[in-house]
């Protein structure tokens, strides 16, 4: 355990996922007003009190810039169940951005779209990067074993994700077995990360990420080394943790 990086990262225990979307929301207001004009999307079922509250917000984002972490491989734009048409219909229909990024999940060459969102990111440095966290502990689509030096890639997704996000689809046979996703390396280059967390099936990755060695095996562990972080877990999905954290 290392208790020097225990002093910078930051842990906010709400009562449940309103609250804290309502908490990310405000580190997002706070962050605009300051100056920031980039940020880094995330999609997943945790992050949508939070775009709740962005599209109830008098806040204008018509000047910011948006980068998502990921995207399926394989499912066009107005696919339901594709990352594009989750973003369209939680903020950007009600919220546009001045420029909105995602990975394209249909390009044919896949090395040109990975260089080509590699250069979108170099250009934009993300202020505040949100981002949800996987049972198996990965962030984006970026899975155990992933090395903490990738940039932007296409991934294999584990079948613990596959069945994990199996909830949003017919049934698991329809999830895709391959995404775009931004890398770890680009991640943890953002200067502030907003991790949001919430229920019983996280209560692991929860522990991993804060109290546990640094590994690859675990791909969240990487930001115990990043000098901003916040955490944003519900009492639920932080009941394994050491009571120290628990504030
Ligand atoms: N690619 C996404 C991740 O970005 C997200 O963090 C994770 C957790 O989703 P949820 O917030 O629905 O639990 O799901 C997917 O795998």
């Amino acid at each position: 355990m290392n208790e020097e990086v225990h002093i910078i990262m930051k842990i906010i225990v709400t009562k449940d996922n309103i609250e804290g979307g309502t908490k990310a929301f405000e580190i997002i207001k706070k962050g605009m007003e300051n100056g920031d004009k980039v940020l880094g999307l995330a999609t997943g079922s945790s992050p949508i009190p939070m775009y709740d509250d962005m599209c109830d917000s008098d806040l204008d984002f018509s000047d910011m810039t948006s980068i998502n972490l990921d995207e399926y491989y394989g499912l066009k734009p107005d696919n339901d169940q594709s990352y594009h048409y989750f973003m369209q219909k939680h903020l950007f229909d009600k919220k546009p951005f001045k420029h909105s990024y995602i990975p394209n999940g249909m390009a044919k060459d896949i090395d040109e779209e990975v260089d080509r969102y590699n250069d979108i990111i170099a250009a934009n440095p993300i202020d505040i990067q949100i981002l949800g966290i996987g049972r198996n502990g990965h962030i984006a689509f970026n899975e155990p074993g992933t090395p903490f030096g990738s940039l932007t890639h296409k991934v294999q997704l584990t079948e613990s994700t596959i069945k994990a996000n199996s909830r949003f689809f017919d049934n698991e046979d329809e999830v895709p077995r391959q995404a775009i996703c931004m890398g770890i390396k680009s991640i943890m280059q953002s200067k502030k990360i907003v991790l949001l967390a919430f229920g019983e099936s996280k209560q692991d990755a929860v522990k991993a990420l804060v109290e546990g060695p640094v590994t690859e095996e675990v791909p969240a562990s990487i930001l115990q080394d990043h000098p901003d972080v916040t955490v944003i877990c519900d009492e639920v999905a932080a009941a394994k943790l050491d009571p120290k954290y628990r504030k």
